[in-house]
């Protein structure tokens, strides 16, 4: 489903997006901080001019660079021409397959499809390792529930780790943005924390709390259930936000054990409607750019 319901404005002014980075020296230093090595993989989304290309190349990197702007396309072609290690894609990230076998991402991204690009990624059949992405604070804080849980980072968890690596200045990109930039580390799971069936209902249980926030512990426990989270595991917040991931993962695997099947089945297809209501707000949004 990796952005196939995305519609995509093509009016939108690319150019909008196009913060590039300038400290050669700074991109050294977070890659040597990363998982990135010789002979790796590695898609550069948005390449640009090809300050993170020509960085990952110098690593010994096998690099593709991927870019929609005609005159970067050019500018790209050229300077990269010599080299093997190279791949050029031209046009859009969002319409472009990802590989069968093992890759990694380190990018800058166009800001104004980061939610589309982080789908694509994280909901591809076959994910990267290791992905770096260059984006707005708020929108990392968001995806990795650094500050507080938030659904989205519930939805993801399970498959990866995320962490905010590094906080940029301003100053580290021509033109200087207008809001805060980090570097996110999204790391796949080496092990998967369920069946690919239990991971379909802790999406639908997750989502379906989320829509019931005030009511989801009544509605889904037993008072007797409800009284065991509090004396076992110390549970008794059920302010979503307010709920780590691990007590998370807690309730789920009780509501998978105890839980009756028909008190189950009322969860069935909350995550599809949170998709829906999600795509829809995108467009909404989007037609009023
Ligand atoms: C934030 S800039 C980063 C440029 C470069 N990587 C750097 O760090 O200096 C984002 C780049 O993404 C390109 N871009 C915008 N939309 C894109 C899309 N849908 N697919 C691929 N590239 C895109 C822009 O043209 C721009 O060069």
């Amino acid at each position: 489903m990796s952005g196939d319901n995305r519609e995509i404005n093509h009016s939108l002014p690319i150019h909008y997006s196009q913060n590039y980075l300038i400290s050669e020296g700074l991109i050294d230093r977070l890659l040597q901080q990363s998982n990135i090595h010789s002979n790796d993989a590695v898609f550069d989304i948005g390449a640009g001019k090809g300050i993170l290309t020509k960085a990952l190349l110098n690593m010994g990197c096998k690099v593709t660079a991927v870019e929609l702007d005609e005159k970067n396309i050019l500018y790209l072609k050229k300077r990269f021409s010599n080299e093997k290690r190279f791949t050029l894609l031209r046009g859009d990230f969002m319409e472009l397959p990802l590989p069968d076998g093992s890759y990694k991402v380190f990018s800058n991204i166009p800001f104004f499809i980061t939610s589309d690009i982080f789908n694509k990624i994280t909901q591809a059949k076959n994910p990267p390792l290791d992905t770096y992405l260059i984006l707005q604070k708020q929108a990392a804080i968001k995806y990795s529930g650094t500050m507080e849980t938030t659904l989205k980072s519930l939805l993801l968890k399970p498959k990866f780790n995320m962490k905010i690596m590094h906080r940029f200045s301003r100053n580290d990109f021509s033109p200087k943005p207008n809001v805060d930039i980090v570097l996110l580390h999204i790391q796949k799971r080496k092990f998967d924390e369920f069946t690919m069936k239990e991971f379909e209902l802790y999406r639908d249980f997750i989502c379906y709390c989320y829509k019931n926030n005030r009511t989801f512990p009544k509605r889904i426990f037993s008072h007797r259930q409800l009284k065991e989270l509090r004396i076992r595991h110390g549970i008794s917040n059920y302010q979503t936000s307010a709920i780590a991931y691990e007590e998370w993962i807690i309730l789920f695997k009780c509501f998978l054990q105890y839980v009756s099947d028909e008190k189950k089945s009322q969860v069935t297809g909350s995550y599809r409607q949170y998709l829906l209501q999600d795509f829809k707000l995108k467009k909404q949004f989007r037609s009023r750019e």
